[in-house]
């Protein structure tokens, strides 16, 4: 249900503070045709009353007539600002980028980034900002995680259903996401409160099998009955099982690109303000899924693009899968066990 201006309004003022927007900088809004009103209002509000310098650029959306799908993480490559020189010229001089229109996975994100600009995704609604605005203890949490995640050479994952799959670690950053954007040339989406990195390249093996309520993303769907996907050098290889099983792979399929397959980000959850049956209170098309993404103790893994990583493959398809009942191992230490986040350093596999 919705929430107050000013409860949305407090929410921005407390995430512009934990990103350490300073007054005189220059903070752009970027919206386009799927960006809340409200939203849009509170942010440029707290902006305002942060004393940045505030403007607003509008784009036009794209890719509509190319994707199968309305929703804002799952068709990736070209953006409103492929090829649009005054935009990027815009958002590369501002300090801070709202992104209230979603430039995920996209080159023009990190050439904005690499020149220290900061940028804040922000496309839930209102009530899933104001119900996850990010803490310094969300922070303290993904990064005492990440700071294991980092030395770790391996990740197994395995489950009571079945999944049994191994990652080689160590050539990629770690994705983490608390939710706010405190250093020059961060990213970071709110709501969040997960943490990921990529498997090397064509190491990813084995088997992973989604359970009776498993997540598909940008689906929005939760599997009936159970899902078997061949991991085999980096790629899924096979996707096996009923009805979830053909949407998957006749959505996947539809892309006609075999990078689609490969193995993207891999990492757990630890939002405890996030919930997995959130997807199922709300209208397909109302959210992203970032309960699903972030809630405490899933494994979140996904297929496609790697660019975000700085990896070469920057493939349209994009598919994240939230996955309940799994443990999660570093080099043999369990950081998730069937579902449930242990302390990190808790317990071995
Ligand atoms: O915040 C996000 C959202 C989607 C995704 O694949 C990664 N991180």
């Amino acid at each position: 249900m919705p929430v107050s201006d000013h409860q949305l309004y407090d929410a921005w003022l407390q995430v512009l503070s934990l990103s350490e927007l300073q007054a005189g900088q220059t903070v752009t809004i970027l919206t386009s045709s799927n960006t809340h009103p409200q939203t849009l209002a509170m942010a440029s509000l707290a902006a305002q009353a942060k004393g940045a310098i505030v403007n607003r650029l509008d784009l036009p959306p794209v890719n509509g007539e190319k994707s199968l799908t309305r929703d804002l993480l799952s068709y990736f490559g070209t953006t409103p600002l492929t090829g649009n020189k005054a935009a990027l010229a815009m958002l590369k001089a501002s300090d801070l980028v709202l992104d209230l229109m979603v430039l995920l996975f996209s080159k023009e994100q990190h050439e904005i980034l690499a020149g220290g600009t900061k940028i804040l995704l922000a496309v839930e609604p209102p009530e899933v900002l104001v119900r996850m605005v990010p803490t310094t203890e969300d922070r303290v949490r993904v990064l005492k995680a990440s700071a294991r995640l980092r030395a770790a050479k391996e990740m197994h994952v395995t489950s009571k259903a079945g999944t049994d799959v191994r990652f080689a670690l160590g050539d990629f950053p770690i994705l983490e996401e608390y939710g706010f954007v405190d250093k020059p040339g961060r990213w970071d989406h709110w709501p969040s409160g997960f943490l990921a990195t990529w498997s090397n390249e064509g190491t990813a093996q084995g088997k992973i099998v989604l359970d009776r309520g498993d997540i598909l993303l940008p689906q929005k769907s939760y599997v009936t009955e159970p899902v078997t996907l061949s991991v085999e050098n980096g790629y899924v290889t096979k996707i096996e099982g009923a009805l979830d099983a053909e949407l998957l792979s006749e959505y996947m399929a539809s892309f006609n690109d075999p990078e689609s397959y490969a193995i993207s980000h891999i990492g757990w959850g630890l939002q405890e303000r996030a919930h997995w049956s959130v997807l199922s209170l709300y209208d397909r098309e109302a959210t992203t899924g970032m309960d699903g993404r972030a809630f405490a103790g899933n494994f979140l893994w996904s297929m496609g693009p790697n660019n975000e990583a700085g990896g070469k493959r920057e493939c349209a398809c994009h598919i994240d899968i939230p996955m309940r009942n799994c443990s999660v191992a570093l080099d043999g230490e369990l950081m998730v066990q069937d579902g449930k986040v242990l302390p990190v350093g808790g317990g071995k596999a």
